[in-house]
């Protein structure tokens, strides 16, 4: 697998929903946990249902963040379908972290969240936002309050305001994440997080189906992603070879290996984005590419 380091010790890394009312501190504790390290938090106006909020790396572990919007109570036919789509997601990730402002106690927007959380075996922990504003004796009481709801997997009381206890939620994540490969570049900004992720998911799928016969070097470089008028996302990717005899593996007997690798790749990057999505591959031989500092550019390597 791609997730193996050679020697060192395993990469792990897996997704992480984020889910809460609004204003109970999502973002803040997307901030402190990634601070200024990976400024990957795109203002552009949404176009999939879940968003990738912001990717955390530290030594042998990333965490990709993603935001499921669509949990809330819905307002709208289509709001019910979008809590559909958004607890497909939460059915799919590694962890979830359902924040709550302990300053505002139990309420109907929570309860909600927590009926919907009932729909998925995924481990939930309960984190406790705001705790700097609140007397900490009314801190377990509370905790009993929702524990009573739901068999959460851990609670944890955090101010993310303030960093406090931001840390043990860290070391607490790390639990759940499997044995998996590096997303994203550790030290890459760009507005365009979810390429990243998407790229790496097909490298990775065609890693898998091609049983290490192709080296690890291929590149996948997302060319094209856009949101049609009927919601599907249209995504084009260019697999890079080096060799033809490399490029006859990848594409496979009348193409089946690239078709395979195409419908796993979108299975995952449609529980990535929360949406539809229609992916065309290719496969191009471009010998040494990693010689090559512009093809390095497309492909969102910096040197500078
Ligand atoms: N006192 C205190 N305030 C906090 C804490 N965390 C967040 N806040 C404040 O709560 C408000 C909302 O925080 P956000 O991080 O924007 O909340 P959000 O969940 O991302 O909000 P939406 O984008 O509406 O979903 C801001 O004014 C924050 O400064 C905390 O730990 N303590």
């Amino acid at each position: 697998m791609s997730g193996s380091t050679k020697g060192k010790e395993k990469f792990h890394s897996g997704f992480v929903a984020i889910v809460g009312r609004p204003n109970v501190g999502k973002s803040t504790l997307i901030n402190e946990m990634i601070g200024q390290k990976i400024a990957i938090m795109s203002d552009k106006p949404q176009t999939t249902r879940n968003k990738i909020h912001g990717v955390y790396t530290k030594e042998n572990k990333q965490i990709v963040f993603l935001d499921t919007p669509g949990i809330h109570k819905p307002q709208s036919k289509l709001g019910d379908f979008m809590v559909k789509a958004a607890v497909g997601t939460l059915g799919e990730v590694d962890a979830a972290l359902f924040l709550i402002d302990a300053s505002e106690g139990l309420g109907g927007g929570d309860r909600f969240i927590i009926e919907q959380l009932k729909n998925v075996k995924t481990p939930v922990i309960l984190v406790m936002n705001k705790i700097d504003k609140i007397h900490p004796e009314a801190l377990l009481p509370l905790i009993a309050q929702y524990s009573a709801l739901h068999d959460f997997a851990e609670v944890v009381p955090i101010s993310a305001l303030q960093g406090n206890n931001v840390n043990t939620l860290l070391d607490v994540l790390t639990k759940y994440l499997p044995e998996g490969p590096q997303y994203y570049p550790a030290d890459q900004v760009t507005d365009h997080p979810e390429q990243f992720v998407c790229a790496e998911l097909i490298r990775e799928k065609i890693l898998h189906q091609t049983r290490e016969e192709i080296p690890h070097s291929i590149a996948v470089s997302i060319e094209d992603m856009r949101v049609q008028e009927n919601g599907v996302v249209s995504i084009g990717a260019v697999i890079f070879v080096e060799r033809d005899s490399q490029k006859g593996i990848v594409i496979g007997k009348q193409g089946a290996l690239l078709k395979e690798v195409g419908r796993l790749a979108r299975r995952d990057i449609e529980l990535l984005l929360g949406s539809r999505v229609f992916l065309e591959l290719w496969v191009k031989v471009k010998k040494d590419w990693r010689n090559h500092d512009r093809v390095l550019k497309d492909l969102g390597f910096r040197n500078d």
